[in-house]
């Protein structure tokens, strides 16, 4: 992919990490490296610019040298605002869609943001899916494609008390990008310190 057909890359970093006892998971190393390092690393060649989408003292991501974005309504309502400070941001670089990765996810596709390109629904929207040892088909929701043109219908979804990703994509209806599970889900993500030895494993 050109530099020239790049989307701007949002990681939602905004959570409160309550199973991992608080603070910042995505500063946390599994084999030696930082979460955030691992996601950057994966969304760099396939997104530009990056912004960093989290809460509280933004001086704790100094060193990356990229946007900090906080979420623009209180009381931690979860993913979508996170997604709503990042469409905000490409509205005023003039860009008409971003791809978000959720900064607990180390092991994602490489090709995340051109296959949710090409999976796009009519709106504009797509997310991320793969299925489970049974076949069963999962959505992930915090990796998805997002145009700028549904902000305002976002922002007054989000502030008349919508929670639920899949409740908002399906009222305008995403494409699916499926990605293969084998050998393991590329969404295995970290919640507890148990997964952060899980994933030692999987690099292992
Ligand atoms: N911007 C923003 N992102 C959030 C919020 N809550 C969760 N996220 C992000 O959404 C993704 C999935 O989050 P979860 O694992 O469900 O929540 P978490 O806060 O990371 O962890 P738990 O508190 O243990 O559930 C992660 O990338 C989080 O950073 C929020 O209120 N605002």
């Amino acid at each position: 992919m050109s530099r020239h057909d790049r989307l701007p890359g949002v990681i939602l970093a905004g959570g409160q990490a309550t199973r991992m006892g608080g603070g910042d998971k995505c500063l946390r190393r599994v084999a030696g490296k930082r979460l955030i390092d691992m996601v950057i690393d994966r969304l760099a060649p396939q997104c530009a610019p990056i912004a960093i989408n989290a809460n509280g003292d933004p001086s704790r991501w100094a060193e990356f040298d990229l946007p900090v974005l906080a979420d623009s309504l209180p009381d931690h309502p979860g993913p979508l605002a996170g997604v709503l400070v990042g469409l905000d941001w490409a509205a005023g670089l003039g860009a008409r869609a971003i791809v978000t990765v959720a900064a607990d996810t180390p092991f994602f596709p490489r090709d995340l943001a051109a296959r949710l390109k090409r999976a796009a629904a009519a709106s504009g929207l797509a997310l991320a899916a793969s299925r489970d040892e049974h076949g069963r088909l999962w959505r992930h929701p915090t990796f998805g494609l997002w145009p700028v043109a549904l902000r305002e219908d976002l922002r007054t979804s989000l502030q008349g008390g919508l929670r639920k990703i899949v409740a908002w994509t399906e009222r305008h209806g995403a494409g699916l990008a499926e990605f293969d599970s084998v050998p393991f889900d590329p969404f295995f993500n970290i919640n507890t310190p148990e997964d952060i030895a899980r994933a030692e494993e999987l690099i292992a």
